[in-house]
């Protein structure tokens, strides 16, 4: 039988008192899951990523392996249930340093050992080149910000559930809706590459998710593109009017 990694119980999150961005969320994600969260401009998909990383304040129970994430203390739960955010290059500084900072985090060391080599490695086999890693973040494009960031959270391979916030934009050989995808247009020409890319990046965690010596068990992944949707989700939600429902496929 397939496992259960994490269980969300009736998550409400809100913008102030009585104003509820969502409210009794309940689904679970299993082992082998790549769950896709759907839904328009400012439903809440973020909001319920960060939820589920407790990044954000919230009502509810959630539940990591049967234990309350502050049984496992917050920064090691978040290094297990990793938030890539939308817009890595809003961070200070350069990639490596950030690097250095998340290994060096007492959560990720008493896991495993970490090599710091690792990221970038992953990161290459997505076409950044080592060189990119000492510029700093602000001078990254969003593509390219969001392949690092999301090689430092493969790399670090601490991580259970990937929590993917806008990975739509990585692929920009497909539609997407991304406010900042104009200025991704601007800054790159959309090439053959970029869409082969794109598609190198979500095989590598598609098979990284159905190998049992990887740590990686599952990803909550944000996309505005169908297509991409349909290449790796194995199940699909969507939150419509503050609330979450299951629907059998992609729509
Ligand atoms: N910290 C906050 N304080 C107040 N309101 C917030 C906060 N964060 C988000 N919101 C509001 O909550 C709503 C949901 O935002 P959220 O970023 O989760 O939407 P989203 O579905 O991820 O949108 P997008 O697809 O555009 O990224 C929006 O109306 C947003 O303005």
């Amino acid at each position: 039988m397939t496992e259960t990694i994490l269980e969300v119980h009736n998550i409400g999150v809100y913008q102030a008192p009585g104003q509820p961005i969502i409210t009794d969320v309940n689904f679970e994600v299993r082992e082998g899951d790549i769950v896709i969260l759907q839904g328009k401009s400012g439903a809440g998909k973020s909001t319920l990523l960060k939820a589920l990383a407790h990044l954000t304040l919230y009502e509810g129970e959630i539940d990591y392996r049967g234990k309350t994430p502050q049984s496992y203390g917050i920064p090691n739960y978040r290094t297990r249930v990793l938030y890539v955010p939308q817009r890595p290059s809003l961070l200070p500084g350069t990639p490596r340093e950030f690097l250095k900072v998340v290994t060096g985090f007492k959560s990720h060391k008493s896991q495993h050992t970490l090599d710091i080599h690792e990221p970038i490695r992953v990161g290459k086999a997505w076409g950044i080149e080592e060189e990119l890693w000492d510029r700093n973040w602000s001078n990254l494009s969003g593509g390219e910000s969001q392949r690092v960031a999301l090689a430092i959270a493969v790399g670090m391979r601490t991580a259970e559930i990937l929590l993917l916030d806008g990975m739509s934009v990585i692929n920009r050989g497909s539609v997407t809706f991304s406010i900042i995808t104009p200025l991704l247009y601007l800054l790159e020409p959309t090439s053959a590459l970029d869409a082969q890319t794109s598609i190198t990046v979500e095989n590598y965690l598609t098979q990284l998710t159905k190998s049992p010596d990887s740590n990686l068990k599952a990803a909550v992944w944000i996309t505005h593109s169908p297509d991409q949707s349909k290449r790796v989700g194995t199940r699909f939600l969507r939150i419509a009017d503050g609330t979450l429902r299951e629907e059998s496929s992609y729509v």
